[in-house]
């Protein structure tokens, strides 16, 4: 669905990618994680036809996303980190922006936004940011383009507002999508998730779904970190500790996903030594059997 291939692209001289690769064919919801500056948002600006490479070759369904053919605009959502809604309501922007999407159910905007409890009789300048974002995510949601990417979609939404977040991502209209998130908040999708994604130094250090990463790490706190082998990251919280480390027990483990982050962050040779071993344990398990 999705292929990069060697991308470069640089602000000015600033250098943001240098011989990025990713390939994404299966339907999920991916994390888009990296530091501040990383990159996140300027990829999703690539994939959706924003910005344009400088080197290497992009994919999307089959449309190299520069040329943004209307087919193509079609396929793809973006929802922005930040974005200016003329001053109109909810009802207007599906009326002015769904002809654009062929797949766009009026039902399920509106029911998004009954879950988020939207006003419907105001315009967007009489509601506040978290409001807006919202109106946004439900009508990105509701066009069912089979790619969505969203930016920071949960920054500005309170406790509820990501809590409803999450029940609407979890429905199973969205199954069948590619959906591209980034966020720093990692807490918001954990239970989500199907992929990780972690940009780093212009590349892509980690690509890894779920059940991968559930099964080569193990994480969490305890009393006692001398127990544990192979530690990757600690932190000391008081009398515990919380960790991340090669996971030895045959089980799949719960993934805490910032300290993954953390790990991937301070300790990234350590995260990616216990992936491979992992996938070294699997591959030769499958020659013999
Ligand atoms: N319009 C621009 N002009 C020049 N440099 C830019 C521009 N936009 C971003 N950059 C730089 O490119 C790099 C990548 O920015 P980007 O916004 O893609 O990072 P990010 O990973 O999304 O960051 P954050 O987590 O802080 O949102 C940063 O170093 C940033 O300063």
């Amino acid at each position: 669905m999705i292929q990069i291939k060697k991308l470069s692209f640089e602000y000015g001289q600033k250098v943001v990618y240098d011989d990025f690769s990713l390939s994404i064919q299966d339907a999920g919801i991916y994390g888009l994680f990296g530091r501040n500056g990383s990159g996140k948002s300027t990829l999703l600006k690539l994939i959706s036809g924003l910005l344009f490479a400088h080197g290497g070759t992009l994919s999307v369904l089959g449309h190299e996303p520069s040329r943004r053919a209307p087919d193509f605009l079609a396929l793809v959502y973006i929802v922005p980190e930040e974005f200016h809604l003329p001053n109109i309501t909810l009802a207007q922007l599906a009326d002015s922006q769904s002809p654009f999407y062929p797949n766009f159910s009026k039902a399920h905007f509106e029911e998004y936004a009954g879950i988020f409890e939207i006003p419907t009789d105001k315009g967007f300048e009489s509601m506040s940011l978290g409001q807006k974002k919202k109106a946004v995510i439900s009508f990105a949601l509701a066009t069912h383009t089979p790619i969505l990417l969203m930016d920071e979609p949960t920054n500005g939404l309170d406790i509820l507002g990501r809590a409803q977040f999450k029940i609407i991502m979890a429905r199973a209209e969205h199954a069948s999508r590619v959906v591209l998130i980034s966020t720093h908040q990692a807490h918001d999708l954990e239970s989500l998730m199907s992929h990780v994604l972690f940009v780093d130094g212009g590349s892509l250090a980690l690509a890894a779904d779920m059940m991968t990463l559930q099964s080569a790490l193990s994480m969490g706190v305890t009393d006692d970190i001398g127990q544990l082998s192979d530690v990757i990251y600690q932190e000391h919280l008081g009398q515990q500790v919380a960790y991340v480390a090669a996971n030895h027990s045959g089980q799949a483990l719960p993934i805490h996903l910032e300290l993954l982050y953390k790990a991937l962050s301070l300790q990234k040779e350590g995260v990616l030594k216990a992936l491979n071993n992992f996938a070294g344990t699997t591959s030769t398990k499958g020659g013999t059997a």
